[in-house]
């Protein structure tokens, strides 16, 4: 008799927790996405609701079958982005005690850099061969535009809860210009993925502004990420996983020929390379969450053999942090329950579970995180930082 058992799988961490998945081929391969779709969005921004709704529905296609799409034409100036890698990459190459001026680990919200192999995402890793510089959204940041009445609700109402970035001091030049470029670049994303929130309240047929009024602070995080080129077979640049937010739009620096890859459902990697004027957006468990599993959170990894440092900027989207989002209607099935999403407290949750080491300095053996009721115990180092 013939042993159907696949031999091969492909371990991650999708929604907080360890997976794995077969590895299919021949005749056992099902249908799935070959590679990542290209979508045109220069019509979000048309006049025509028409037009508006066309490029919705592609959109609309693309996370429900792929998780993950291109998004060519997004409006984000071209000045502002290589901008904004320039400052990063200087930044980077300063030496670590000057970057280490904005430990993460003295950061209650994990904000500032993350030196290299301090996430570990995949246990049959040294480490995730990458280092970080994370900021987000701030009330007390000018750049941060939060506006009067929201900076004061959340001042009073969730003092514990404000996240603050940790801009670098010492006066070095690649100090200097870091905050300028980077903030000009979040500004320029928040406002585009706000224009992307209405694209995809139409592609889940609601109303346009569906969810505008939980996004007038949205709760963004931006990462910028140096890979250097992998030393050992094993090392990889982030292991596979799901992000947790949102929405993610990466912008990735042409300067490296490869090293995002999305895994389809046979277990396959797909490659989704730096294409010039692009991001990437792919959904998060978040959203996930929010249309009763009708987009998919994808899982996804950096692997960068090709010998040269790799930069990207992904970009992390949620709403405010004191919103409450119900699973959206159209996503949900006749008669079951579903219970509102509270953003503060999933992001709270999340966090604990991804983080080994606290902002206090203790680094305890197991993290502990409430998960959908059930109680996981995941070992330490081995979910990162994932936003
Ligand atoms: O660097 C990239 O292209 C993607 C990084 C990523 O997946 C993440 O930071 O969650
Ligand atoms: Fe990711």
């Amino acid at each position: 008799m013939e042993n159907n058992c696949p031999k091969e799988y492909v371990h991650y961490h999708a929604g907080g927790r360890p997976g794995s998945r077969p590895i299919l081929t021949g005749k056992d391969a099902k249908p799935t996405f070959e590679e990542i779709p290209k979508i045109d969005m220069s019509p979000i921004f048309s006049e025509s609701l028409e037009e508006r709704k066309k490029v919705a529905a592609q959109v609309g296609k693309a996370c429900k079958e792929v998780g993950f799409f291109y998004a060519v034409n997004h409006g984000v100036s071209e000045e502002t982005i290589q901008g904004a890698f320039r400052a990063v990459e200087n930044w980077f190459s300063q030496p670590e005690e000057v970057k280490l001026e904005t430990n993460i680990n003295q950061n209650k919200h994990f904000r500032g850099y993350e030196p290299l192999l301090s996430t570990q995402l995949d246990p049959n890793t040294r480490g995730d061969l990458k280092e970080a510089y994370m900021i987000g959204e701030d009330p007390y940041d000018p750049e941060s535009r939060c506006p009067d009445d929201v900076k004061e609700k959340i001042m009073k109402k969730h003092p514990d809860l404000i996240p603050r970035n940790q801009w670098p001091k010492i006066p070095t030049p690649a100090n200097q210009a870091l905050r300028p470029a980077v903030y000009g670049y979040y500004k320029e994303m928040v406002d585009f993925a706000r224009a992307l929130l209405r694209t995809f309240a139409l592609a889940l047929d609601m109303p346009e502004n569906h969810f505008d009024s939980i996004a007038t602070f949205p709760k963004c995080n931006m990462r910028s990420l140096h890979y250097p080129s992998q030393e050992f077979a094993t090392d990889v640049g982030i292991g596979a996983h799901t992000d947790y937010s949102c929405f993610t739009l990466v912008c990735q620096s042409t300067s490296c020929p490869s090293g995002l890859q999305v895994l389809n459902a046979n277990g396959i990697w797909v490659n989704a390379p730096p294409v010039e004027r692009t991001f990437v957006c792919n959904v998060g468990d978040f959203f996930q969450e929010a249309t009763a599993g009708r987009f998919l959170s994808t899982v996804h990894r950096v692997v960068n053999k090709t010998g040269s440092e790799r930069y990207s900027i992904p970009f992390f989207f949620a709403p405010n942090m004191d919103a409450e989002m119900a699973v959206v209607e159209s996503c949900r099935e006749p008669g079951k329950e579903y219970q509102p999403l509270q953003v503060g407290a999933y992001f709270k949750k999340r966090i604990a579970a991804a983080r080994s080491k606290h902002p206090d300095g203790t680094t305890p053996e197991k993290t502990r995180a409430e998960d959908d009721g059930k109680l996981i115990l995941e070992t330490v180092k081995q979910v990162a930082a994932v936003a």
